[in-house]
């Protein structure tokens, strides 16, 4: 008898479409856990070691390579283009797409034109901490995909982070206006806390690691604490103290509560727009 774990099965060989922001954050913690050899189309990357392969245009895409799963990550706008370069392997091979807006149907219909009837795709929405191991992904599978598609893309988006599905594909504009676009709500956190600091007197070295530290060790609480925000919130907020006095600007009905509902329900908004 041993204790130890088994470990995770091998992450499969991908053919990864688009590696920017969001590619290249998930393909550096799936390098981190052991990718095996996979294909990365992107024009701008030169700096992924072997064993993998990059090329930089579709047609260069090597006509035996038979990857597990294809995942795509080209800007939305750019799925077009894109789709009928990687029909060929889409009849072989699962597609997980982490495009905002774009739907299961628009996509299956796009590759079933380009020579890919019956193409599974999946859509996941990721968020860029998955760069380190502290992404947050959200999953909708359409019936056709079989139990086998959604624990590859389990197995995968779990490499770098949290994984969650949901059931009906619409809920997904809202996830990508919480938790993909949700990052850059938590960075401009960050810049607006240091530069208060920098217009209150402190030296601006200070106010940003002041700012910066407040706001990981604030998350690193959360995670650690497992208490509900709100909870710790209130064990910061004296009685008749500091805290209370900012809050009350902030949880003014009209400031943060109406703000935080309107840039979400704008960025599902958008979403929902990206589908055509
Ligand atoms: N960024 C995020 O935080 C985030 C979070 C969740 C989901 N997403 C989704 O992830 C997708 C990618 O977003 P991103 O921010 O990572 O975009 P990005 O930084 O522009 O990455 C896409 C990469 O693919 C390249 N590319 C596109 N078409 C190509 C082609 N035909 N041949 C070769 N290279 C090509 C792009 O080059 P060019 O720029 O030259 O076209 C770029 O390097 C989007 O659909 C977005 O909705 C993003
Ligand atoms: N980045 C993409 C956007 O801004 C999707 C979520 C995060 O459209």
């Amino acid at each position: 008898m041993t204790d130890e774990k088994t470990p995770p099965a091998p992450l499969p060989p991908l053919l990864l479409v688009g590696c920017g922001q969001m590619g290249g954050a998930m393909l550096a913690g799936w390098q981190a856990d052991g990718l095996a050899p996979s294909v990365i189309l992107d024009r701008h990357r030169d700096d992924i070691p072997a064993p993998h392969t990059v090329v930089r245009q579709a047609a260069d895409l090597p006509d035996d390579f038979t990857p597990a799963l294809i995942v795509l990550a080209t800007k939305p706008q750019k799925a077009a283009d894109i789709l009928p370069s990687i029909a060929r392997f889409a009849r072989h091979a699962p597609v997980l797409s982490v495009m905002a807006g774009k739907t299961v149907g628009g996509l299956t219909a796009a590759l079933a034109a380009a020579g890919a009837p019956g193409a599974t795709v999946i859509r996941a929405m990721p968020n860029t901490p998955s760069a380190v191991g502290q992404g947050m992904t959200v999953c909708f599978a359409p019936p056709a995909a079989t139990e086998a598609d959604r624990a590859l893309c389990t197995r995968l988006l779990s490499a770098v982070g949290d994984v969650a599905w949901v059931a009906e594909e619409r809920q997904m504009d809202a996830v990508t206006a919480v938790s993909g676009s949700g990052p850059a709500y938590v960075f401009l956190l960050a810049e607006l806390m240091e530069q208060a600091g920098i217009a209150q007197g402190l030296p601006a070295g200070l106010a940003r690691q002041i700012a910066r530290r407040t706001v990981s060790g604030a998350g690193a609480l959360m995670e650690q604490s497992g208490l509900d925000a709100a909870e710790l919130r209130r064990r910061v907020t004296s009685p008749g103290g500091t805290t209370q006095k900012a809050l009350d600007v902030l949880m003014a009905p009209s400031a943060w509560p109406a703000e935080m509902e309107a840039a979400i329900a704008a960025a599902a908004h958008r979403a929902h727009e990206l589908a055509s």
